[in-house]
């Protein structure tokens, strides 16, 4: 039997297929693989550029490329036959010696470049990389056979027009030298191409297998029909991950907790959902993989089925989202549902507090005060209080104040209690007391384990209360794997700033830089939308942009001012009609607005119109991701959301917070389409458009 593996690219293309072609192309593949009779056989490519590659006969009129090595078979592509024999006779295949990784380039791409290299390199003595000897660049894993190119290489432009030609693995430390990098760093550039994948023993050029083994971003061997039906029917996304985010979610052992951060679009969400499956194929334990929102949680639950085939592995893994872990703790120990406060309710008892307390500040500075230090901190007394920092708060309180404010908080927490009411942040600080109380000391590695999970993977950190890190600090034993955490600081909706060791999460960080959904016309815009400027929670300081990145171009976003709600909602319907009209299926079409008014509005006319799609809240775009996406009401008035944003003169940072907290909401808004952006306002544009 041959030893397949498959490349990204040979499920993509069989994408574009016709649907019997297809058909064929799989039945075909999976005779190959169980050396059936009449399976197809490498065929000989004359004029080959590198005597391992091949082609496959798999279905009328198209070609399957491989690199063949004994009984090894890389699966490169499907093509049409012309253009399969002219791949095959194009590229050619090494392996990185320094790494160890396959690498694969249009060799005859660059032989049609070598003279235009040489006529630029006659023109000067200059030379790029002169300052670095052979040696150096050899020990960057730059291979013998690209060193006389990388002599001729005058200028950047030059650099530049290699890039594509050559492989990843050799641009990327020749890149860091000739911008005056230092050989340490070309050599960390070389090894963010590594993956977690380890093959024992030295690496040795010839060695195909070996290679691709260590480069699963690569290639997937599909030992079995199954697994290769996996590969070939699954989105991408199921079987390769990118370097970075391989070695991120597939270590077999983190000592400490991770805390993955990293812009929009960077694959954090996937990133998580790959760790949890890999921890619950280790099967040491139960897993709690968390995310927001139930909507959210229902989304990587449903990913997770695509992810784990195994019913057993799969059960090992609950998704949900803290407030209901918070619930069923308390539900379980109090043996009935915790009744919930609602937010009317809430309002009309800090009111009250207010007025009786005697405090001369509103409902909302109370609420606020409550949160961000009582909760946060989880101060239990007047004493701890008057002694408690009060992070995030410009307005000075006195110790009268205070006093007055501990009343009014009092009031509210005795009513709460009488009415047999709670909050869902009152939940998950008394579930994390419960779960303290069973499990004793939860610094003793050796006492009795009670907290319901062995690991816990958490997606959209970045919003989440001090209360539920410590819930979930309580809920899983310190331990190697405990804690895998991804957020972006930059996303945040919720006005929940917390360090991690704030909260008894000491965790290592880590960083993805690319954004694979984003081109980058909209990441560009995205950034200069958010104001790119660095902002705290999470880690310790502040967090800046710096190295996020796009991977591929794309198209300008489309800013466009109405003078009237009517025109913008017929622009609305006209956009929406054309990008319908394009072949873009309604479920990937979404259009957001800040108010409930908007989004309203923008159902009527898109459903009078008769166009069904996805139309919500700027809060309800949070984790998605669409082709085409539509922001509208992006006016001044209307973004920030005035009733949002507390008055300057009551507390400047509270303001300001609210400010950077309405930027990133719209920054999540826009960030959601992978094609297209369109945005709209009637009037004024809002402040945080970008000029
Ligand atoms: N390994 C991969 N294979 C295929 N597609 C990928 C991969 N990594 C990222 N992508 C693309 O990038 C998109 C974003 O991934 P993901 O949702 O995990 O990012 P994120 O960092 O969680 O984004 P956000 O913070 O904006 O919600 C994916 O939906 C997919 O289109």
């Amino acid at each position: 039997m041959p030893r397949l593996a498959i490349a990204p690219e040979f499920p993509r293309d069989l994408a574009t297929l016709a649907d019997s072609v297809r058909r064929d192309v799989v039945v075909a593949v999976r005779r190959f693989l169980a050396s059936m009779a009449a399976a197809p056989h490498a065929e000989r490519v004359r004029g080959a550029r590198d005597d391992r590659m091949a082609t496959l006969r798999l279905a009328d009129r198209h070609r399957g490329v491989v690199v063949r090595q004994r009984d090894v078979y890389w699966l490169l592509a499907v093509l049409p036959d012309a253009e399969a024999w002219l791949f095959a006779q194009r590229f050619r295949v090494g392996v990185n010696l320094e790494i160890g990784v396959v690498e694969l380039w249009d060799a005859e791409a660059l032989e049609r470049i070598e003279p235009a290299l040489h006529r630029a390199a006659e023109t000067t003595e200059s030379r790029l990389l002169s300052h670095v000897c052979d040696a150096d660049l050899l020990s960057v894993g730059i291979d013998p056979q690209f060193l006389p190119l990388v002599r001729l290489v005058a200028t950047e432009i030059a650099l530049e027009a290699i890039e594509p030609l050559i492989p990843r693995t050799q641009f990327l430390p020749l890149a860091v030298l000739a911008r005056g990098g230092t050989l340490a760093d070309a050599w960390r550039e070389l090894a963010s191409c590594r993956t977690a994948a380890v093959v024992p023993g030295p690496i040795a050029p010839d060695d195909l297998h070996a290679a691709l083994r260590r480069s699963p971003d690569r290639a997937m061997f599909t030992p079995d029909r199954h697994e290769l039906d996996r590969v070939l029917t699954r989105p991408l996304w199921c079987t390769f991950l990118y370097p970075q985010q391989h070695r991120l979610a597939r270590t077999d052992r983190y000592d400490r907790p991770v805390l993955v951060t990293g812009g929009a679009g960077t694959g954090k969400t996937l990133v998580a959902l790959h760790r949890a499956a890999h921890l619950a194929r280790q099967g040491a334990g139960a897993v709690l993989l968390v995310s927001f929102s139930q909507r959210l949680s229902s989304d990587l639950s449903a990913r997770l089925d695509l992810l784990i085939d195994d019913d057993v592995v799969r059960k090992r893994v609950e998704v949900g989202n803290v407030d209901r872990l918070a619930q069923r703790i308390v539900a379980e120990a109090e043996g009935r549902q915790p009744t919930l406060a609602g937010n009317a309710e809430l309002a009309e008892l800090w009111q009250e507090a207010g007025e009786l307390s005697g405090t001369s500040h509103g409902a909302a500075f109370l609420m606020r005060e409550w949160e961000q230090v009582v909760l946060a901190q989880n101060l239990q007394t007047l004493d701890e209080y008057r002694n408690a920092e009060r992070f995030g708060r410009s307005v000075e309180l006195s110790g009268a104040e205070r006093e007055a404010v501990w009343k009014a908080i009092t009031y509210v927490m005795t009513r709460l209690r009488e009415s047999g009411r709670r909050t869902l942040l009152q939940l998950a600080a008394e579930a994390s007391a419960l779960l303290g109380r069973s499990t004793g000391d939860l610094l003793d590695e050796t006492g009795p384990r009670r907290e319901p999970y062995r690991h816990i993977v958490v997606d959209e950190a970045q919003d989440l209360h001090p209360a539920q890190w410590r819930l979930l600090r309580a809920a899983v034993p310190r331990a190697s794997n405990d804690l895998f955490i991804v957020g972006d600081p930059h996303q945040r909706i919720f006005d929940t700033r917390v360090t991690l060791s704030a909260v008894g999460i000491s965790a290592v960080p880590r960083r993805l830089h690319a954004s694979h959904r984003l081109p980058q016309e909209i990441l560009s815009f995205g950034v200069r939308l958010r104001g790119g400027g660095p902002v705290d929670g999470l880690v310790e300081g502040v967090q800046e942009m710096y190295g996020y990145r796009a991977t591929r171009p794309g198209a300008r976003p489309v800013v466009r001012a109405y003078d009237s709600l009517e025109s913008e909602l017929n622009g609305l319907v006209t956009h929406i009609t054309t990008w319908l009209g394009e072949d873009v299926e309604p479920d990937q079409i979404a259009v957001a607005a800040r108010t409930t008014d908007l989004v309203r509005d923008a159902r009527t006319a898109l459903r009078t119109a008769g166009l069904a799609v996805r139309v919500t809240t700027l809060h309800g775009m949070k984790g998605l991701e669409f082709r085409r996406v539509a922001v509208i009401g992006v006016a001044d008035g209307v973004v920030p959301a005035p009733g949002a944003l507390t008055p300057a003169g009551e507390d400047p940072t509270a303001r300001a917070h609210d400010l950077q907290r309405e930027r990133g909401l719209l920054y999540v808004a826009c960030t959601r389409a992978y094609e297209l952006l369109y945005v709209s306002y009637s009037g004024r544009a809002s402040p945080f458009l970008p000029p």
